[in-house]
């Protein structure tokens, strides 16, 4: 899907071509349940239902902007498979998820990973990405020592085409750092 497919508004969103690798590494065709942590305006949620329509999505969110645009996506695209939940991660919510995305955080990371690892099938998938450095290391150290396996880390360089006085360039956009794993069976 196009980012211009999107109603956006302030919330910063999962560019197209991260948004394509995320959710191809969440591995989802088989997937029964996925949950989105800080689903921003919805984009990973709504691009992963609407592919996935067998697919139940759960989106959480804190920001009540944000959960507004989540919704008027969720219309747009008429999805009936996103349920969107209000709240600041980690919050009461039964497990058996198939795969995890984890697109925000904040200073909680810990307790994120040890609550998205309790909500993980075993073999279940987790993607996050990253633009903070020291999170995307310290999300990495947690990571291994939890035990996830098949951990996979790639930083993605995208560089838009776009016009510039006469001619056009290619303008960069922030590098994104996406860890993919597996939660194991400890
Ligand atoms: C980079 S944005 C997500 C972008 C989203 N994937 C999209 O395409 O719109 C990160 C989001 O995570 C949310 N967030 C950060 N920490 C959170 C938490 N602990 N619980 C719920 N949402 C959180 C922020 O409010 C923000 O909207």
């Amino acid at each position: 899907m196009r980012n211009s497919e999107f109603i956006t508004g302030k919330v910063p969103i999962t560019k197209e071509e991260v948004r394509a690798i995320s959710i191809n590494k969440l591995d989802l065709i088989n997937a029964k349940r996925f949950l989105d942590i800080g689903a921003g305006t919805g984009t990973i949620s709504v691009e992963a239902a609407y592919h996935y329509p067998n697919l139940e999505v759960t989106s959480i969110e804190f920001k009540s902007e944000a959960i507004d645009l989540i919704n008027k996506n969720i219309d747009k695209f008429k999805l009936k498979n996103v349920e969107v939940k209000k709240g600041y991660a980690p919050i009461d919510l039964d497990g058996g998820f198939d795969a995890i995305f984890i697109g925000g955080s904040g200073e909680n990371l810990e307790e994120i990973i040890n609550w998205s690892k309790s909500l993980l099938n075993i073999g279940g998938k987790l993607v996050a990405n990253f633009i903070i450095v020291d999170s995307f290391n310290k999300t990495l150290r947690l990571l291994r020592e939890s035990g996830f396996l098949n951990i996979d880390v790639c930083v993605l360089n995208v560089s838009k085409l776009e016009s510039l006085g006469s001619g056009e360039y290619f303008k960069p956009l922030n590098p994104i750092y996406i860890i993919s794993c597996e939660r194991g069976g400890n």
